[in-house]
């Protein structure tokens, strides 16, 4: 590897077998080889452990022969449809050019169910929603007074708003569920901005607006194949886990399950957060504390889609249902994929999970959960014996040492600081990208699209410049604001 051959100037190292290795293969990973690609970069080689890219965009056929169909396990919708009156989500953009097939995610085109059967309840939702802006209101307000942040559920107390009972509770979980955890574990200051700048045009979002990808080929077409427009295979290693990470002043040593080894002049690492936080890759030397503090300070959620498969749909002919149990988060949200425009005649109903619940249900058996969802399924429908499924499947993205979660939400004691020590690179050669780096998009696609977009400028920035590189900032340690002071 050398920039010799990139720029004409001299190199830094040449002993080294690449360039820039990109750890992941997911949106932040193909992102940052296609910046490279744009700044004249080709020695790169994109390390991923699965046996396709695209991550956590990623799909499977489901059903039986005859009426098979490709659900989404992983990312789903895309956020935010402007286009030309103001920025447009970049995911948006690559959907366009790729042709990916998309029907219009409509929130109001919803049931509502509870322990009795069906229950109109949309008044309860309603204010549910308005409360939740009100929130995101208030919240986004605290950042230019510099008050400390709070969780969601005591933002929630200050504006007087206090579910009780489970048709408020479900209200309540189908406008937050996006983090994929409770209003208690949710920051409200960030969870605020997160969905401001993603949804409210007049803070630079996207739209409120959403698209569901209902592209048979997967909605992981869209970055696959814009992976096709610029990757060659020779820049691909595919079937490829990675163990451990060395790093120095010299470069990156990259060990793989095989044994295989493998060093380049740059990494640029973009596996999940909960990889990074469960050791299933390890550092030598290990990462600083300031680095470790803030990847242990951030949360990991898991959102989990249960998908069932019947002959015939007997159920509503909206895109969601809600139904609210006594316990909160059990089988609350449901949506139904036989319609027009999505999966017509596929008999496919799936119902979402998150977070604890998702950890619950990934340590029982299929058999269990599917028999909860039948359970539930005859309390939204007590007239109709539910008959049995033909197919049944659901991720285990919380137990997966590839994710270990979903994505990334941010809790109340995670404080900026803490995230600009996720961003930073560790000394000049081992730089972190991936959706959990992006401080205003952190859970998204879009968030993993910017970050592979800066990691890959910044490691351009480094090869171009024969390793003169512009550091990240990053704090020693993080500090109270004022201390706290005990008094006995
Ligand atoms: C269930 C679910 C629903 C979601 N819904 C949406 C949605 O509707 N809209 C939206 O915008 N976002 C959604 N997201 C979030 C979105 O999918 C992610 O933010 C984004 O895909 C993350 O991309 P990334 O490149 O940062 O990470 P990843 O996609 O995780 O890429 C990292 C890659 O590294 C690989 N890897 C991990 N460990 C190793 C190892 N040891 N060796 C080699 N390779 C390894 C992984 O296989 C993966 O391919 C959802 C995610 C999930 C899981």
């Amino acid at each position: 590897a050398s920039t010799a051959e990139i720029n004409g100037t001299t190199s830094t190292s040449t002993k080294n077998d690449k360039t820039v290795l990109i750890l992941g293969g997911g949106v932040a990973g193909i992102i940052a080889a296609r910046t490279l690609v744009e700044k004249g970069i080709t020695d790169f080689l994109i390390v991923e452990a699965r046996d396709e890219l695209g991550g956590r965009m990623r799909s499977k056929g489901l059903g039986v022969k005859g009426k098979r169909a490709t659900v989404e396990l992983g990312a789903n919708w895309i956020q935010g449809t402007q286009e030309g009156d103001g920025p447009a989500n970049p995911i948006l953009t690559l959907a366009r050019k790729h042709g990916v097939k998309t029907a219009d995610s409509d929130y109001e085109s919803i049931v509502t169910y509870d322990e009795t059967g069906k229950v109109d309840y949309l008044d309860v939702l309603n204010n549910a929603v308005d409360a939740y802006t009100n929130l995101t209101v208030v919240g986004g307000g605290r950042v230019p007074t510099k008050q400390v942040d709070t969780t969601c559920r005591t933002g929630y107390s200050l504006i007087g708003v206090k579910p009780k009972t489970p048709q408020e509770m479900v209200a309540e979980y189908f406008v937050d569920w996006e983090y994929a955890q409770t209003p208690e574990q949710t920051s409200w200051i960030a969870s605020s901005w997160n969905n401001n700048f993603t949804y409210d045009v007049d803070q630079g979002g996207f739209s409120e607006d959403n698209l569901l990808s209902v592209d048979q080929r997967g909605f992981k077409y869209l970055i696959q194949a814009e992976a096709r427009t610029f990757l060659k295979p020779e820049q691909v290693l595919l079937n490829a886990t990675v163990r451990t990470i060395a790093h120095s002043g010299d470069g990156v040593i990259v060990t793989l399950a095989n044994g295989t080894r493998i060093s380049a002049d740059y990494a640029i690492f973009t596996f999940s957060l909960g990889v990074l936080q469960n050791d299933d890759v390890l550092f030598e030397p290990v990462l600083p504390m300031w680095k470790q503090e803030a990847i242990q300070s951030m949360t990991m959620g898991t959102y989990t889609k249960i998908f069932l498969q019947f002959k015939e749909k007997f159920w509503f002919d909206t895109q969601f249902a809600l139904y609210a149990d006594k316990e909160r988060g059990r089988y609350p949200v449901w949506q139904g994929l036989d319609l027009e425009g999505f999966l017509p005649g596929s008999g496919i109903i799936f119902a979402t999970v998150t977070n604890d619940y998702s950890e619950r249900v990934e340590a029982l058996s299929d058999a269990q959960v599917q028999a909860e969802l039948l359970d539930v399924l005859h309390t939204m429908f007590p007239n109709i014996t539910i008959p049995t499924p033909t197919a049944f499947f659901f991720p285990r993205w919380f137990s997966d040492p590839l994710y270990r979660g979903s994505y990334s939400n941010w809790p109340a004691s995670f404080v900026s600081p803490h995230h600009t020590n996720l961003r930073a690179n560790v000394g000049q050669r081992l730089w972190f990208s991936g959706e959990a780096m992006s401080q205003k998009y952190f859970g998204f696609l879009h968030g993993a699209y910017f970050e592979g977009m800066d990691a890959g400028e910044r490691v351009a920035d480094c090869v171009l410049s024969g390793g003169h590189c512009k550091s990240l900032p990053f704090v020693e340690s993080v500090l109270n604001a004022s201390p706290y002071i005990i008094q006995f």
